[in-house]
């Protein structure tokens, strides 16, 4: 009997330990708000999205107020080659058609959020799914990009230019996990809704709400271990970059990581304490990052050292 139970007493003694790791953690994070923006690659399996509704609720109720920003790229590219519509990226962006803009909200808003709102609320009635569009939470104008030094058409592809930062807020307050999907009302240069719909890149989104919302954190969850620095090297994983040093590093960027390192950087550059990208396929690899002293991934930190010393 005692034989049986001292390995148990150990194990239950790690456990209490793991605990006991994330009070600090806790204590300083309690009250904050956090953005956790979830890309498609990482929400491919079953499990791994169970695990991060898991992981959102265990956040609620420690005291953390997250934001969920949600992309579906892969999700969006299977709807589009079942309904036979062709789409190609510029710059790590979809090159948006009218006919495209279609299937980008039923499957962002339509699909992807309503899966994630299920799967959270599973827990417990907390989360509420919205879209740019609800209450014009994220207002946009359309943005091109450069590829080879050529100025691309990218047709209705948006950039957020304004957060009602009021209506996330509400939300928060009222206790609710908002699980937002990147689908916003095109405004003109006077401040008018022109009455188009915009497809904006999830990860660039997510860095603009953190900012707005003034996050203690922006935690990207994504389909490798972080950012490294010798890409497809990976023995090259970068564990901590400083603002300063991704400034330099992000025009030698490639495909994906250009938005979601794009976004790190501005979101830090402007106040959010940390950015962090983190291994979407290991389940709660948020959790790790955010409650343990280590944490995982690549974590991006202010250029100012005393304000990087933290973790
Ligand atoms: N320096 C780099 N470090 C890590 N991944 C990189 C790098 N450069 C390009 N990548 C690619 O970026 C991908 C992540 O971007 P993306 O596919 O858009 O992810 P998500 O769907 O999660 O938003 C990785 O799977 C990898 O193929
Ligand atoms: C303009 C643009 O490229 N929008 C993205 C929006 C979804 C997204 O960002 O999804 P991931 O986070 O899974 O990549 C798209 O159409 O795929």
């Amino acid at each position: 009997m005692t034989e049986n139970l001292r390995p148990n007493l150990a194990d239950a003694q790690r456990k209490a330990e793991a605990l006991i790791e994330a009070l600090p953690w806790i204590q300083r994070f309690a009250g904050t708000t956090m953005v956790i923006k979830y890309g498609g690659n990482a929400m491919i399996n079953e499990e791994l999205r169970r695990a991060f509704a898991e992981d959102i609720v265990f956040l609620r109720h420690a005291g953390i107020n997250p934001v969920v920003v949600h992309g579906g790229g892969p999700q969006i590219n299977k709807m589009l080659d079942t309904l036979g519509i062709e789409s190609e990226f510029r710059g790590g962006l979809r090159v948006t058609t009218p006919e495209a803009m279609d299937v980008v909200r039923m499957v962002l808003t339509g699909q992807v959020q309503r899966d994630l709102v299920g799967l959270i609320n599973s827990h417990g009635p907390y989360s509420v799914g919205m879209s740019g569009e609800d209450g014009a939470t994220l207002q946009a104008i359309r943005r091109g990009t450069v590829v080879d030094g050529q100025q691309v058409d990218l047709g209705l592809v948006g950039e957020v230019t304004r957060v009602r930062t009021d209506q996330v807020d509400s939300l928060i307050d009222a206790g609710m996990i908002p699980v937002i999907s990147t689908v916003a009302p095109e405004f003109d240069q006077d401040g008018e809704p022109t009455g188009a719909v915009l497809n904006v890149n999830a990860d660039t989104a997510a860095g603009v709400l953190a900012t707005a919302l003034g996050a203690s954190k922006l935690v990207i969850l994504t389909d490798v271990e972080g950012l490294y620095g010798a890409w497809p090297d990976k023995s090259s994983l970068i564990t901590s970059i400083t603002a300063d040093e991704l400034r330099e590093m992000l025009p030698t960027l490639e495909s994906g990581m250009i938005p979601k390192m794009g976004a790190c950087l501005k979101a830090v550059d402007a106040g959010v304490g940390q950015a962090h990208i983190v291994d979407g396929r290991e389940p709660h690899s948020m959790l790790l990052e955010i409650f343990t002293a280590a944490g995982v991934g690549t974590q991006v930190v202010p250029a100012d050292p005393a304000a990087a010393s933290t973790k």
